[in-house]
């Protein structure tokens, strides 16, 4: 028998519950990562779940676990493939038990129930959370919104986040058993993803992936830069470096552990004095948090048009597909300097500021009237940082459908833009074309007016805006 430890969003060595589950259970141990073959494959508007950014962070955070585990002993098996089969096949031939996070989206569980329906026996291990699934603080129904939530896991100085484990010891490596299996390689199918993808120079902040090199940003971010002490002042900014803590990625992926980054801005604030910044930049950690335990409440109601059900009626069929307007969209041509702006960086990227998330999803929700799933597939797409969670759980709370006691959120694109890009420096740095123009000129192109000032090759804006968004101050 061997403890096959299977990888999945946990792709580190330090802080690692499954390594010392391994240990604890005593046999060989064998390391593997399976790549989910139908992240390859495109759904039904063609897009599929690994774009270009996202397969390049990917790539580089398992060369990073590779190295890793090969200084404890362990070869790490890597694999493209479906991971039930895979899995199921692999016992027939060689007894094993499996270690593995708990399950959050559906289809871990369905993975983890049909292990071991055929007598596998699978441990899961709390790794992705801050608090446990044995001592949620919430009593029976898991709390419908935000500060509902928060209360409870604030209740009496909470939360009590249990502090990571270090690197296990000893772990005796398990003989690797032969392996058949036709797909290409995990790093030959990453590589062929990344294609000619990579940094650009507009990208001025770009965290390579894995635990080494986040472990290191977190430690700049909090110790060196102290970039943490605006963090509430600067969190809603939209370019430079440091404004939020860019941790994402790491989190999404389990490079880092989210209870590690919880104690290391504890020690930050032993060192330097707790205030409104430590305290706010914990407070998104539990949006995090809250987002992984609704999901873990709602399951695939999350991906349905109707979301959750929790408040008012949502309508049960989706509107009407526009293609034009959603070409323009993936294309960054919507004629809206601001939106063109977020969705460039977006895809250039693999990365966008909260602020503009919230704006294209309001925007292709409440202004385009398009399906908002096919906007959070599109970010599932090209997110570095996606995580089931927290994209779908966003996505549904803009929509109306979700947790939001108030129905949806619209955001006017003309007034966020005339707020968080005073001086029209954001747009300026993706839309090379409007860089000889003012603000004022690019406002009245957002207005499909200012003809004599548009670039030749500029959109005229594909929807009309309310007449109330013409008032900006
Ligand atoms: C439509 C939409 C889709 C999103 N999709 C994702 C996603 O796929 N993956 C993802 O990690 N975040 C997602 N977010 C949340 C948020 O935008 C990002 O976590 C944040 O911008 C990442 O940058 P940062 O690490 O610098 O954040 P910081 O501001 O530094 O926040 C620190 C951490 O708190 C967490 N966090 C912050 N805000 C949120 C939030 N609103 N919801 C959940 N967690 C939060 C993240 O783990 C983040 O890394 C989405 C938000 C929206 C509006």
């Amino acid at each position: 028998m061997i403890t096959v430890v299977w990888f999945r969003h946990d792709l580190r060595v330090q802080d690692q519950p499954l390594l010392h589950k391994a240990a604890e259970l005593g046999a060989p141990v064998l390391p593997l990562y399976v790549l989910p073959e139908h992240w390859t494959q495109p759904g039904p508007e063609g897009m599929d779940r690994l774009g270009p950014a996202k397969a390049a962070f990917l790539q580089e955070s398992l060369a990073d676990l590779e190295t890793s585990l090969s200084s404890l002993g362990l070869p790490l098996v890597m694999v493209v493939a479906c991971p039930r089969t895979f899995l199921i096949r692999w016992h027939e031939s060689t007894p094993m038990q499996v270690v593995t996070a708990e399950a959050d989206a559906p289809e871990e569980e369905d993975v983890i129930q049909a292990l071991r329906s055929e007598g596998v026996v699978v441990s899961e291990v709390a790794s992705r959370t801050l608090l446990s699934s044995s001592s949620l603080p919430w009593p029976d129904r898991f709390p419908s919104t935000f500060s509902r939530f928060r209360k409870q896991v604030e209740r009496e100085g909470g939360p009590a986040v249990m502090r990571p484990p270090g690197t296990p010891a000893e772990l005796t490596p398990a003989e690797v058993p032969a392996l058949t299996n036709e797909r290409p390689s995990v790093q030959a199918l990453l590589t062929a993803r990344r294609g000619r993808w990579q940094r650009v120079p507009e990208d001025y902040f770009s965290l390579p992936g894995g635990e080494t090199a986040a472990r290191q940003w977190l430690d700049q971010y909090l110790f060196e830069d102290r970039f943490i002490a605006h963090y509430k002042h600067t969190r809603n900014q939209l370019i430079g470096t440091g404004y939020s803590s860019r941790l994402s990625a790491a989190l999404a992926w389990g490079c880092l552990s989210v209870r590690h980054v919880w104690h290391a801005i504890l020690e930050y604030e032993q060192a330097f004095g707790a205030d409104q910044h430590s305290y706010w930049l914990r407070f998104e950690l539990l949006w995090r948090e809250f987002f992984h335990w609704s999901l873990r409440e709602h399951g695939a109601h999350v991906f349905r048009y109707a979301g959750l059900g929790l408040f008012a009626k949502a309508p049960a069929s989706p509107p009407t597909h526009q293609p034009a307007l959603w070409s323009a969209w993936c294309e960054a041509r919507t004629g809206l300097p601001f939106i063109d702006a977020n969705l460039k960086e977006l895809m250039a990227t693999g990365y966008l500021s909260n602020r503009g998330r919230q704006n294209l999803a309001s925007f292709l929700i409440h202004d385009l009237g398009l399906d908002w799933r096919l906007g959070a597939r599109w970010f599932e797409h090209h997110l570095v940082d996606h995580d089931v969670a927290s994209n779908w759980g966003n996505w549904a709370y803009i929509a109306g459908v979700g947790h939001d006691a108030q129905g949806g959120r619209r955001f006017s694109p003309t007034r966020q833009w005339w707020r968080h890009d005073p001086e029209g420096r954001y747009l300026r740095y993706w839309l090379p074309a409007l860089r000889d123009l003012s603000r004022e000129q690019c406002l009245a192109l957002h207005f499909a007016a200012g003809a004599d000032a548009r670039p030749d090759d500029y959109p005229v804006p594909i929807v009309a805006l309310p007449d109330a968004d013409r008032e900006v101050t």
